[in-house]
C-alpha cells in the first residue's frame, strides 16, 4: 500500500523516471548517484521533466496567477552581496555593482494546494532533495515567507552576478523568457581558501565566457544547485513574458527565521515571528542569496 503522501506525489512527479519514494531501487540509485556526482564536479544537476508533462501548463499557470503579488524593490548590489559603498581596493570584483531587478512573492502568498507549495511541503520530496545533496536530513524553513518564494524577473530585469551565502539551493523554472532569462554559472570560480578575485573580475566585466555555462532550463525541470563557489546568474530578461522560478529553501537544522532587516529588504514587510526570532537565538543565515 502506497501512503496518500507517496501517491500525491505520483500524480505531480514523472516517478517512473524519478521513484522518489523508491530509492533503494536500482533506478532510485542512478537518479541519485548521477545527481551527486554532477554536484561534485559541477556544483549543478538538472534533473529534466521532474514535474509530469500533463501538468506543465498547470504549473506555469499556478505561478503566473500570482505573480502579480511579488514585491519589487531594484536594490544595487555586487557578487558578494556586501555593503556596495565598504571601502574595496580600486580593482576588487566586489566594486562592480548590479541592479537586482527581481522580485519574490513570499510564501504565505502562495495558495497551500499549488504544486510548488505541495511539492515543498512533501517529505518524500525533501528527504530525496537531502539525499542528493549527501546531507543526514533537511527542514522546511521555519520563516513564514521565505521558506517558499516565486522568484519573478520582468522583461528588461535580470538577477545579476552573485554567490549564494546558502550552501545550496533548490528550484524550478515555471515559465520562460520569450529570450534571455538564461541561468549561467562558472562552476567552483572559487573554493573556501581561494576567491580567484581575477576570474571573478572577468565573470563580472563580460570577460568570462570561457569559464560561464548555461542551462537550457524547460519549466518542470528540477535543478539542485551550490551556488557558495560558483558565480551565477539569470541574464537579462527580454522580450515581453517575465521568467519565474520556484525556490524551494530547506535547512539542515529545524527552526530557521530570516533577520528583520534581510526579511523587509526582500519583502518589504516582516511578520511577528521575525521580531519574535530577532531576540533569540536561533536565527537563520540570509536565506535567499
Ligand atoms: O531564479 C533562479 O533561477 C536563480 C535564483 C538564485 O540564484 C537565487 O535566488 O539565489
Ligand atoms: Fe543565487
Amino acid at each position: 500500500m502506497r501512503s496518500l503522501e507517496a501517491l500525491t506525489l505520483d500524480q505531480v512527479v514523472d516517478t517512473a523516471r524519478y521513484p522518489l519514494s523508491e530509492l533503494a531501487s536500482a533506478r532510485g540509485q542512478a537518479v541519485v548517484s548521477r545527481a551527486r556526482r554532477d554536484l561534485l564536479t559541477l556544483g549543478c544537476t538538472v534533473l529534466p521533466d521532474f514535474i509530469r508533462l500533463s501538468l506543465r501548463d498547470v504549473l506555469r499557470q499556478e505561478c503566473s496567477a500570482i505573480a502579480p503579488r511579488a514585491h519589487h524593490d531594484v536594490e544595487t548590489v555586487n557578487v558578494y552581496n556586501i555593503a556596495v559603498d565598504s571601502a574595496l581596493p580600486e580593482d576588487h570584483p566586489g566594486r562592480k555593482t548590479f541592479e537586482r531587478g527581481n522580485a519574490f512573492v513570499a510564501r504565505d502568498r502562495i495558495p497551500a494546494d499549488s504544486l510548488i507549495s505541495r511539492l515543498y511541503s512533501n517529505m518524500v520530496f525533501r528527504h530525496f532533495i537531502a539525499r542528493c545533496f549527501e546531507l543526514p536530513e533537511l527542514h522546511e524553513l521555519a520563516d513564514p515567507l521565505s521558506g517558499l518564494v516565486l522568484n519573478v524577473i520582468a522583461p528588461g530585469m535580470e538577477h545579476p552576478w552573485h554567490f549564494d551565502t546558502n550552501e545550496f539551493t533548490v528550484s524550478m523554472l515555471t515559465q520562460q523568457a520569450q529570450a534571455g532569462g538564461v541561468f549561467e554559472y562558472c562552476p567552483n570560480i572559487r573554493t573556501a581558501q581561494d576567491e580567484n578575485f581575477d576570474d571573478v573580475r572577468d565573470v563580472v566585466d563580460d570577460r568570462g565566457e570561457r569559464l560561464t555555462r548555461r542551462l537550457p532550463l524547460q519549466p518542470g525541470d528540477l535543478q539542485l544547485f551550490k551556488g557558495r563557489y560558483s558565480l551565477h546568474r539569470v541574464s537579462p530578461v527580454r522580450g515581453e513574458v517575465a521568467r519565474h522560478s520556484a525556490i524551494f529553501a530547506y535547512s539542515e537544522r529545524p527552526g530557521v527565521i530570516g533577520s528583520v532587516e534581510r526579511t523587509r529588504q526582500l519583502f518589504g514587510r516582516v511578520l511577528p515571528e521575525h521580531l519574535a526570532a530577532e531576540g533569540r537565538a536561533v536565527r537563520g543565515d540570509r536565506l535567499l542569496d
